[in-house]
């Protein structure tokens, strides 16, 4: 379960893997575009993993009507305050946000630069007279390959100060980490953190690869970590942190179940571990399902969740001064 008295945090959660199926109906409506259903129940076949999909490829296909809908940077707007709101009704006290602009644009043809632009406002405007604090990690969509990764860079780094991080997402075994070196460096040279999906699709050389060339100082999902003792030490000894996933592993077919999820040996093993949703719509799950359900599935002790919670707040992209008062705040309710 989650302890209350300490700060909750999701630090995975995709924006763009977290539209509303209301929110589809009614942006389909208002730019005409033919979804296969015209109500929630019917819809949500669509846009949600309902039983398990083969493998990661087939998992992202269900975010794809969520970003079909976006005619305009208005709607990217909307879906941008609809996650900050989904994310204070979760009780969550810190969100790091991540979207793929390219991703969110290319449907309707809208310019990835005004994706990041209409992102970025808002998240502003919706966290401005709220307790949530949020941050933004801009992703690149790795399934596009490497040109349109460079654009889609170019945009988020035409806003690096209204980010906190950047992120390689989508077909990592298509379009691995070793095409993406230059883009990282990019990063760095921008003073930007790099977290990385790795370990999800491929093996422990992945996350090797992620760490020594492109500069990841988190890794998301991580999974096959578990395959490599020296890793395991590795990230232990480095505070390399481990985004785990519970629920988007099983569906995604990375684990065959959650009693075999590694989180729990992670933990025990020293690794700044912690609990997130990845895509909280389209998996049909929240935070508080990952606490009071899957982690427990996954054979960890409240202990182990409170460590995870703790673990969140050590990787989080904030300075010392604000994770105190994030802590102060939570042991104070
Ligand atoms: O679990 C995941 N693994 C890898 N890529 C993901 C996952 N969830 C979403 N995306 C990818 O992130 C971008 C949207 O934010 C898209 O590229 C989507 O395919
Ligand atoms: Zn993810």
């Amino acid at each position: 379960m989650i302890n209350k008295k300490l700060p909750l945090l999701d630090i995975h959660r995709h924006l763009d893997g977290n539209v509303r199926a209301q929110t589809i109906l009614d942006l389909g409506r208002q730019f005409n575009i033919q979804l296969p259903a015209d109500n929630v129940a019917a819809l949500i076949p669509h846009v949600q993993v309902i039983d398990l999909e083969p493998n990661l490829m087939a998992f992202l296909q269900k975010l794809d009507w969520g970003v079909a809908v976006l005619g305009d940077y208005d709607a990217c707007r909307r879906i941008a305050i609809e996650n900050i709101e989904d994310a204070q009704a979760q009780g969550l006290d810190y969100v790091e946000l991540r979207f793929s602009p390219y991703y969110m644009a290319q449907s309707q043809g809208l310019h990835p630069q005004g994706v990041v632009e209409a992102v970025v406002d808002g998240i502003k405007s919706a966290t401005q007279n709220s307790t949530l604090k949020a941050n933004l990690i801009g992703i690149m969509s790795r399934t596009y390959g490497t040109k349109i990764c460079q654009q889609e860079l170019d945009a988020l780094l035409a806003f690096k100060n209204d980010l906190v991080a950047v992120d390689l997402a989508g077909d990592e075994i298509g379009f691995p980490g070793e095409l993406f070196v230059d883009h990282f460096k990019q990063v760095a040279d921008a003073y930007l953190a790099a977290t990385i999906h790795a370990g999800e699709a491929l093996g422990a050389a992945s996350i090797w690869q992620a760490i020594n060339e492109l500069g990841a100082g988190r890794i998301g999902h991580g999974v096959k970590a578990i395959e490599d003792t020296k890793l395991m030490d590795y990230l232990r000894d480095n505070r390399i942190g481990i985004e785990s996933c519970l629920t988007s592993n099983v569906q995604t077919s990375t684990v065959a179940s959650l009693d075999v999820h590694p989180l729990k040996q992670f933990l025990d093993h020293g690794i700044l571990a912690c609990i997130n949703t990845d895509d909280p719509a389209v998996e049909g799950i929240e935070i508080e399902h990952e606490y009071a359900i899957a982690a427990p599935a996954a054979g960890l002790t409240q202990a182990d969740m409170e460590k995870a919670q703790a673990n969140a707040l050590a990787i989080a992209y904030l300075s010392d001064t604000e994770k105190q008062s994030l802590k102060q705040a939570a042991a104070a309710r």
